[in-house]
C-alpha cells in the first residue's frame, strides 16, 4: 500500500471516530475543572492501603517497631491527599449538574468521606486480621502468617474488596467499583463492593470466585475457586431495562464451606454450617448443616 493510501485510510478513520453518532454514549464528555478518576492513582492509593494495613509485608520493607509510626503518617498524609482527589473525581462522575458549580463543597466532602475512609482502617484490620486467619487455619499448605499475607490472592482480594465496601457505603461513586475490579484482574477473584462479609473469610486458590452484588456472606465463610455466588434471570421494567437493585444473590450463613466451581444462583440461603460439594449447581435453599455433595462419577 503507498503512504498515500495510509493518510486515507487513517483520515477515514478519523473522521468516522469522530463523529458523534458514532461515539454516542461510549465518551465522556470533558468539561474544565472536573477531574475523571485515574486507574493508575488508585493502584498507588491501593498499594499505600496494603504498606499501611500490612506494614513491611508492601511497601517499605525496612519498617520496624521502632519507625512504624513515622512510615504510617508519611503514608497517611500521603494517601489522604490522594484519596480526596480520587474522592472528588468519583463525585463529579457521579453529579447530575456541574462538577464546577459548588466546587469548593464537593472539596470539602471529598476531604470528609477520605478522613472518614481512613478513620475506618483500624478496624478494616482488626477484620482484615481474622481473614488471614482463616486463610492460615484453612489451608494445611500454608507455612505461616506472613506467607498467606505476601502470597494469597484472597488477601488482596479481599482487602481491595473491604476498602471498597466502605467506599461504596460512604456513597463514593464508581471508585469502589474500579477498586474491586483491579483485584479481579490482579488475581481472578470478582467480589462485588456491594456484597456483605463478615469476618473470618477465606478463599483458597480464588481464581474465578465471583461474589455478586447482593450477595451475603457471614462469618467464617470458606470459598474454593470457582466458586459462582450468582443471580438467576432478572425481570425487566416496561421499557426491557433490568430493574437494578433487587436481592437476587445467595445469602450464605456462618460457618458455610463451599468446594471449588459449585455455582449457587439466586436468593437462596445456605444455611449455617452447611458444606456445598464441588461442581453442583444449586439454586435452591440448603437447610443447616447440610451436606449437598454430586453423584459420584460411575465407571
Ligand atoms: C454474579 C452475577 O450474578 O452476575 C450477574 C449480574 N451481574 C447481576 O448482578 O445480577
Amino acid at each position: 500500500m503507498s503512504p498515500m493510501n495510509f493518510t486515507h485510510i487513517l483520515t477515514q478513520a478519523v473522521d468516522e471516530l469522530s463523529e458523534s453518532e458514532s461515539y454516542k454514549g461510549l465518551m465522556h464528555q470533558h468539561k474544565d475543572g472536573e477531574p475523571l478518576p485515574s486507574a493508575k492513582i488508585l493502584q498507588d492509593i491501593i498499594e499505600l492501603s496494603r504498606a499501611i494495613l500490612f506494614p513491611g509485608y508492601f511497601g517499605n520493607s525496612t519498617v520496624n517497631s521502632r519507625t512504624i509510626n513515622y512510615h504510617i503518617g508519611v503514608n497517611i498524609e500521603k494517601l489522604f491527599g490522594l484519596l480526596t482527589k480520587q474522592i472528588m473525581a468519583g463525585l463529579c462522575f457521579g453529579a447530575s449538574e456541574e462538577c464546577t458549580e459548588d466546587t469548593e463543597s464537593k472539596q470539602a466532602k471529598a476531604a470528609d468521606l477520605a478522613a472518614k475512609l481512613i478513620g475506618l482502617f483500624p478496624q478494616l484490620r482488626r477484620t482484615l486480621a481474622t481473614d488471614v486467619e482463616a486463610a492460615y487455619n484453612g489451608d494445611p499448605a500454608a507455612q505461616s502468617f506472613g506467607e498467606v499475607i505476601c502470597c494469597y490472592p484472597a488477601i488482596k482480594a479481599i482487602t481491595n474488596y473491604r476498602i471498597a465496601h466502605e467506599l461504596l457505603k460512604l456513597e463514593v461513586p464508581l471508585i469502589p467499583r474500579i477498586i474491586t475490579e483491579m483485584a479481579h484482574s490482579e488475581t481472578g477473584i470478582d467480589i462485588h463492593p456491594g456484597a456483605q462479609i463478615g469476618s473470618y473469610f477465606t478463599i483458597d486458590h480464588g481464581t474465578g470466585v465471583v461474589i455478586g452484588a447482593t450477595s451475603i456472606i457471614g462469618n467464617n465463610v470458606k470459598l474454593y475457586q470457582g466458586v459462582t455466588l450468582g443471580a438467576k434471570s432478572f425481570p425487566l421494567d416496561n421499557d426491557g431495562n433490568p430493574i437494578k437493585g433487587i436481592p437476587r444473590h445467595p445469602i450464605l450463613e456462618d460457618d458455610v464451606i463451599v468446594y471449588s466451581n459449585a455455582t449457587i444462583l439466586g436468593r437462596i440461603i445456605v444455611g449455617k454450617g452447611a458444606t456445598v460439594g464441588g461442581n453442583i449447581w444449586v439454586t435452591e435453599d440448603v437447610p443447616p448443616g447440610a451436606r449437598l455433595v454430586q453423584t459420584k462419577a460411575k465407571k
